[in-house]
């Protein structure tokens, strides 16, 4: 199973990021490289740990007008990801523009309520209902705008995959049990979010942080 553990590589390091993937790359079934990974070393960095084989998710939550998104996702297609983000409040106007600007090869996901957040944060944002409530909302606005799927946390995705039964569900803030949690609080682990419907999981920390990655990776890997 552990073709559904993708890897967030979130380290500004490339070097560091090619070891992590030399460690646990037999335990992992894609490579997750995020902001932190994109602004230090762009489209170089990505060449490079394309070069290891595995399926690269882009995980650069795209959210701005959607001419914009659109021309951003286009700049995009040389590195051929097999998936990226955009933030489902964004609108349907730029899903569809970013959907329509991907390559055909490539998933386009919606993130929908960061798991960093809970209820009391969304309600700062001026957005009343929980954190359920708002993934279902934004789920079927992402599946009506014609993307592949959604991210939300594995406290939702069950909820979510029963509205979009064919949906992609992307699920990252998972954790071992008794593992530190840092700052992600609608975290559950591994298991519970593949029972829940999880197409994919992404885990970074509880991962790459370990002293022995490809232990960890192993040690999650046997849970699933
Ligand atoms: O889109 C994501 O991947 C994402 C969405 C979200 O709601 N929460 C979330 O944690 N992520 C990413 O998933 C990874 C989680 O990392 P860890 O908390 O270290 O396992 C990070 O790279 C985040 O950027």
């Amino acid at each position: 199973m552990s073709s559904i553990i993708y890897v967030a590589i979130d380290t500004p390091l490339l070097t560091r990021a090619q070891d992590i993937v030399r460690s646990v790359r037999n335990h992992v079934g894609g490579i997750k490289l995020g902001l932190e990974f994109f602004c230090a070393n762009g489209h170089h960095g990505v060449h490079e740990m394309r070069k290891f084989g595995l399926p690269i998710f882009l995980d650069l939550k795209l959210h701005d007008i959607p001419n914009t998104v659109a021309k951003a996702v286009q700049a995009l297609h040389s590195l051929e990801p097999a998936i990226i983000t955009v933030h489902a409040s964004g609108g349907r106007a730029m899903m569809e523009d970013a959907k329509a600007a991907a390559g055909v090869h490539t998933k386009v996901v919606a993130v929908t309520m960061l798991t960093s957040l809970d209820d009391t944060d969304l309600g700062e944002t001026g957005v009343s209902g929980t954190a359920r409530e708002q993934v279902a909302r934004l789920t079927e606005l992402a599946r009506a705008s014609g993307l592949d799927g959604i991210v939300c946390s594995g406290a939702e995705v069950a909820y979510a995959r029963k509205l979009w039964p064919s949906g992609f569900f992307v699920v990252p803030g998972v954790r071992p049990s008794g593992a530190a949690k840092g700052d992600q609080k609608r975290a559950v682990t591994p298991r519970e979010a593949l029972d829940a419907g999880a197409s994919i999981l992404v885990i970074g920390r509880p991962i790459t942080q370990a002293m022995e990655p490809d232990q960890a990776a192993r040690e999650i890997e046997a849970t699933l």
